[in-house]
């Protein structure tokens, strides 16, 4: 049995995705596994699902899955691709709540990614710790952003050196992002995360969102803030009277294609 999928791409950060309102799809867990293997698949850092919605003022549903098989709340970049792929602006629904998208004058892909939660039970951390300097060293921040971040503010290579060991740390119940960034200005930051359930990827959308947040309650930068990471920058705008978080940038649509499943289960 084929399967139709699209590949694309938000700065370089992947996706195979697959729209189950006109295939079906039951993923098991080899399956999307083996659709996100770059040597045996197709090759993505997250495999996302389309369906329809069944929520009131939702365009679509969506759902975000990590190599190792993990549900992620969140996915920034992949959020932007499905605005792009489904058009007219839709409103995405993720189980962290609905995110509207929009199109800006200069064609990039912007999307509400909601509040971010600050409370350590809402990350989730272990206990009951403030979330503004976490007791790991380098002293990171955390937030969610439907998805569990913490972000270090003192430079860049901790990601590739520590991430893998941080992601698992026994404060993070339910694992977690490691961003670490460099701060360039105010309104300027660099960044580089290990994404949980996938390692180091070219950009994180949802990560971004969350070293900005994360940043301005340091005091440490503006809210609207520029996140240049490996593969390309976001636009992350915090806004202050609703609290939203706006991610504005690219999104690519690089091919379709049918891939074989055997049967139904995938
Ligand atoms: N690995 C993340 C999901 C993907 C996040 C990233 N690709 C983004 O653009 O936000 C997690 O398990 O929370």
């Amino acid at each position: 049995m084929m399967i139709r999928f699209h590949k694309m791409q938000g700065l370089g950060n992947d996706f195979v995705m697959i729209d189950r309102r006109h295939e079906r799809f039951d993923a098991t867990l080899h399956t999307m596994s083996r659709l996100c293997d770059r040597r045996f698949g197709i090759g993505c850092d997250q495999l996302v699902l389309l369906d329809a919605p069944d929520r009131d003022g939702a365009d679509i549903r969506v759902r975000f899955f990590n190599p190792d098989g993990s549900e992620a709340g969140a996915c920034g970049n992949a959020s932007r691709c499905v605005a792009a792929l489904i058009g007219n602006a839709p409103v995405l629904q993720t189980s962290a709540g609905l995110l509207p998208s929009f199109i800006t004058p200069q064609g990039e892909i912007g999307v509400d990614m909601g509040r971010p939660a600050l409370e350590w039970h809402q990350v989730p951390l272990s206990h009951d710790i403030a979330t503004l300097e976490l007791p790991l060293p380098g002293g990171p921040a955390a937030c969610s952003m439907g998805n569990p971040h913490a972000t270090f503010f003192d430079g860049m290579d901790r990601a590739g050196r520590d991430g893998a060991v941080l992601e698992r740390d026994p404060l993070f119940p339910e694992r977690a992002n490691i961003g670490c960034a460099e701060i360039v200005s105010r309104d300027v930051i660099r960044l580089r995360v290990w994404e949980r359930g996938a390692g180091l990827t070219l950009a994180c959308g949802s990560g971004a969102c969350a070293a900005v947040v994360n940043g301005v309650r340091r005091g440490l930068l503006d809210r609207v803030c520029r996140v240049e990471m490996d593969g390309g920058a976001l636009t992350i705008h915090w806004r202050e009277e609703d609290d939203h978080v706006l991610m504005i940038g690219p999104a690519t649509h690089v091919f379709e294609g049918l891939y074989p499943v055997d049967g139904q289960a995938g």
